[in-house]
């Protein structure tokens, strides 16, 4: 792993208010600002080494939930959870539907660690802080992750409600982190197919496309959705690429499955615009069938190449 790093001594394990305090950008820095730039091997080292000492074991699958997606975490038994702003150098988390928990437990006979919630570049946070959480549960043992998210459909055969894995992706976002790391194959494809075979198993329909990585807050303009259709775009969002450009750098291999939460606007008659609370409200109706699909698919995973 590199250490591209810069430190700064005025923060320690020691304190765990770094964290805590409310963001607040229009008056001030966030008290993150220090942690909100490049992590070294040995900072994310320290972050491993405290949580360590806590859990039960060394996980084996690493799981990212998306907005409205949080709900896996009760699935997980023996469960050791840490809210991320007890966690040092962690942000916070500030999008609703990302509850903001660390959580090690047992999930279908594997030890895992799940994010439940995540950080975006639009919270005002680096893509390196948002994905540094990706190193410490490399760091802890974790050899597969399972990336989810909420996304727009921009394909027009793809509906509101569908579960799509994603192939590729499209990245549109800055990255500030090591220098050149190859993506070619980050999605791994021996798990593509796994999860498809899975999803018949259980009875569940599955889409496959790309997943364009836009830096959000605001959902797409008309012009861009129909650029990102042109452009080869299955699916819009606001995250995963930063999780899987790291994952893969750190060499994980790598799931990623997206719930279809919304139709993109392509028309400008269009009567309806995308929001954020039907984004979660579509999430929760489908949470249980993405609980459902991860939790089938971590058993094979045990079964098969644990
Ligand atoms: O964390 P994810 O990618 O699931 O969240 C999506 C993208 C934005 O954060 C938000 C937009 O509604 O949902
Ligand atoms: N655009 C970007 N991000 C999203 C969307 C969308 O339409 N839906 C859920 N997350």
């Amino acid at each position: 792993m590199s250490t591209p790093i810069k430190d700064d001594s005025r923060h320690s394990t020691s304190s765990s208010t770094i964290s805590s305090a409310p963001f607040n950008s229009i008056v001030g820095e966030h008290p993150n600002a220090v942690t909100n730039r490049f992590f070294s091997y040995e900072r994310i080292e320290e972050i491993s080494n405290y949580l360590r000492k806590k859990i039960a074991a060394a996980p084996e699958v690493a799981i990212i939930c998306g907005s409205g997606l949080g709900g896996l975490a009760e699935l997980i038994t023996d469960k050791i959870s840490f809210p991320y702003n007890e966690i040092p150098y962690f942000p916070s988390s500030t999008v609703p539907g990302h509850r903001g928990n660390l959580i090690f437990g047992i999930l279908n006979g594997i030890y895992v660690v799940c994010m439940q919630g995540r950080f975006h570049p639009y919270e005002g946070y680096t893509t390196a802080l948002c994905a540094m959480p990706v190193r410490v549960m490399k760091m802890l043992g974790a050899h597969s992750l399972i990336v989810t998210c909420a996304a727009g459909a921009i394909n027009k055969d793809y509906n509101i409600g569908d579960m799509m894995i994603i192939k590729d992706h499209l990245n549109f976002s800055n990255f500030a982190g090591p220098r050149f790391p190859p993506v070619g194959h980050a999605y791994d494809r021996e798990y593509v197919t796994l999860m498809k075979q899975v999803a018949i198993k259980h009875g569940h329909e599955l889409r496959e496309g790309i997943y364009s990585g836009l830096g959000g807050p605001c959902y797409e303009t008309i012009a861009e959705i129909r650029a990102l259709r042109i452009l080869g775009g299955d699916a819009v969002g606001m995250s995963v690429v930063h999780e899987v450009t790291v994952g893969a750098h750190c060499g994980f291999r790598i799931l990623g499955l997206a719930l279809l939460t919304n139709k993109c606007l392509t028309e400008y008659n269009a009567a309806h615009e995308s929001l954020h609370e039907e984004v979660i409200r579509i999430s929760e109706l489908k949470a249980n069938d993405m609980q459902q699909l991860i939790l089938n698919f971590v058993g094979v995973l045990k079964e098969n190449y644990v």
